[in-house]
């Protein structure tokens, strides 16, 4: 295959699944000798390393509009996409000092020198905005970080003597010398900062260079959190609407508290907060957090979120729960090293090991559905895979709790609107309403980590403490009869992707279908070699993170659909069975 071809189809492999470059181009199909291989990775690493240049260079002179026959929008499967192929040719027409190394009568190149004239005027134009003598210092440095995050925690102005109000802290920010500008601008200048657009209420936007929180009054007092802008992202959309009147909320997973104190913002320090946290050293750290960040209204509980009941009457008012479980920490990048390492597993190993972890998000979600007065379930993850994403939130929303309790995906107003990186439609079965009201960020390129957001809702009509107390809603009692609720499924035609759906899951969460309540020594495996897959906890700490370079990088992708299809197979082959044996009567 033409060698531009070759990268970009690696490129397109990339922009979706992330991933290793080396394993990009097996991933994406891509055969080649070892020496070729090595030719066509040096050009991808190297057009990674120009990417936002040759963007803006592409936004600038349009290409993809301005040939559009050459470079159509929409491309049968295995051809590159227009865009990294335009990505690629552009970089070497630029940065090259062959150009474009093929034939003059091939279209792509042909369409590419007609407007090279005006690409090259604006590569200088470029460079004279960013004060840059040289094209190659427009090159996205491997640690360029853009921005830093600060939250303001308004629970201690709340409950500390003094005054720790959002203008006090503006104040306190000008004798540190920071001037606070309204446009966002990126790289942020030195010595200013602004407030974020997507929240502007509480998160602080400064230079990539900034720390004045270290040994600063604010930081110490909790007044402040360093606490990266996608990680606010979960507790945003689980509070959107909250009133005090609604009832209570659960972090499934707290620790270290960044999403437990921000939501106990959002609930103005009042009503219950049960804060879940299963590992001890990772509780007491939340603890401290908590008492820091005056989160008065949270009860911090040493348990495993699953080992709870969802039909205590202890729970019966929480109406919202945050699910952030152990993730592979795929998306904690500060720097774009990710891309050039190489595999770091044998694909099968990864494909297995992220195959258990969404087995494991999958369990938690199911548990969450349960909650008798749950109307709001908020899923994330800092994965940037979507075995972890997508394909977790698509079996949970075809599981029979969900269509037994009525939980579907909100729409997307419901979900950070104005966030433009939605979900993957291929990895949601093609459905793009679905794709759309999941939020996704990408390293690099939305100045967060990678992370992941989908918010479950469901019909207030059929929620409160009706249902598992009232038999007449058809919601499962204690205990109840697992062979009925089948039937019920069965008769609402939806048997299949509930069979689907509760065959990912571990089976400790089967033994809770059937109403049992003792752990298998089955399930104690399961859970103890999901916790063996996650990334280091610590990875999961958002901003103390980003120093450390989170979860390892995979092209691979799960077995998560494949095994999907063989539950399906295997249901039809025992269907089948059953048939014949009916006949054979
Ligand atoms: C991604 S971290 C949570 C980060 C936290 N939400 C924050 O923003 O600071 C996941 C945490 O969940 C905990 N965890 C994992 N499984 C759990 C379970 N079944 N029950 C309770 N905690 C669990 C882990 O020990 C870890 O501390």
């Amino acid at each position: 295959m033409n060698f531009y071809k070759s990268a970009a189809l690696a490129l397109d492999h990339l922009e979706k699944n992330q991933g290793s470059v080396k394993g990009s181009l097996a991933a994406a199909g891509v055969k080649a000798t070892p020496g070729e291989a090595k030719r066509i990775l040096a050009l991808v690493i190297e057009t990674l390393k120009y990417k936002s240049t040759l963007q803006q260079l592409l936004t600038t002179v349009p290409l993809s509009s301005l040939e559009r026959l050459t470079f159509p929008r929409k491309v049968p499967r295995h051809v590159p996409s227009s865009s990294s192929l335009l990505l690629v040719l552009t970089h070497d027409l630029l940065y090259s000092p062959r150009g474009v190394e093929a034939s003059d009568k091939w279209p792509p190149k042909q369409a590419l020198t007609r407007h090279q004239a005006r690409l090259k005027a604006e590569l200088v134009r470029l460079q004279l905005k960013a004060g840059v003598s040289r094209k190659e210092d427009l090159a996205k440095s491997s640690t360029e970080v853009s921005a830093r995050y600060v939250r303001w925690n308004p629970n201690v102005d709340l409950h500390r003597s003094g005054d720790w109000s959002i203008e006090a802290l503006f104040s306190h920010l000008k004798t540190k010398g920071f001037e606070r500008i309204t446009e966002p601008v990126y790289p942020v200048t030195k010595g200013k900062f602004f407030m974020d657009p997507h929240l502007p209420d509480c998160l602080l936007v400064f230079p990539p260079s900034a720390n004045w929180w270290v040994g600063d009054k604010w930081y110490e007092a909790g007044a402040v959190i360093l606490q990266d802008k996608a990680s606010c992202f979960p507790a945003k959309v689980l509070m959107k609407g909250w009133t005090q009147e609604e009832g209570e909320c659960i972090d499934a997973t707290a620790a270290p508290g960044n999403k437990t104190s921000y939501i106990s913002a959002l609930m103005s320090s009042q009503s219950r907060l049960l804060a879940f946290e299963r590992s001890a050293p990772r509780f007491t750290t939340l603890e401290k957090m908590l008492a820091k960040g005056q989160c008065r209204n949270v009860i911090p509980r040493r348990a495993d979120f699953t080992d709870s009941d969802p039909l205590d009457p202890e729970f019966a008012k929480v109406t919202r729960i945050l699910l952030d479980p152990s993730c592979s920490g795929s998306g904690i990048v500060n720097r774009l090293d990710y891309l050039l390492e190489d595999e770091v597993d044998e694909p099968d190993a990864q494909s297995s090991r992220l195959e258990k972890l969404a087995s494991f998000q999958l369990q938690m979600i199911l548990h969450a559905f349960r909650f008798p007065s749950a109307r709001r379930v908020v899923y994330s993850t800092c994965s940037i895979h979507a075995e972890e994403d997508e394909r977790v939130v698509l079996a949970a929303v075809s599981s029979g709790i969900a269509e037994e309790r009525e939980w579907r995906l909100a729409d997307r107003r419901e979900v950070l609107p104005t966030w433009e990186r939605r979900g993957r439609p291929e990895e949601m079965g093609g459905d793009e309403q679905m794709a759309e009201s999941v939020i996704r960020c990408l390293p690099g390129e939305d100045k967060t980590n990678g992370f992941f957001v989908a918010c479950f809702v469901r019909n207030e009509e059929t929620d409160g403490l009706q249902l598992g107390l009232k038999k007449k809603t058809g919601a499962p009692q204690r205990g109840a009869n697992t062979r009925d609720q089948a039937e019920h499924v069965t008769k609402h035609g939806n048997k299949r992707k509930r069979d689907e759906a509760d065959s990912l899951v571990p089976d400790r969460e089967a033994s809770k279908h059937s109403g049992q309540k003792s752990k298998t020594a089955k399930t104690a495996k399961t859970v103890k070699t999901a916790r063996a897959l996650e990334a280091p906890e610590a990875a999961d700490d958002e901003e103390d993170v980003t120093m450390i370079n989170g979860g390892d990088e995979v092209g691979a992708r799960t077995k998560t659909s494949a095994q999907l299809e063989r539950a399906r197979r295997k249901k039809a082959a025992q269907r089948e069975k059953k048939k014949l044996k009916v006949n054979e009567a």
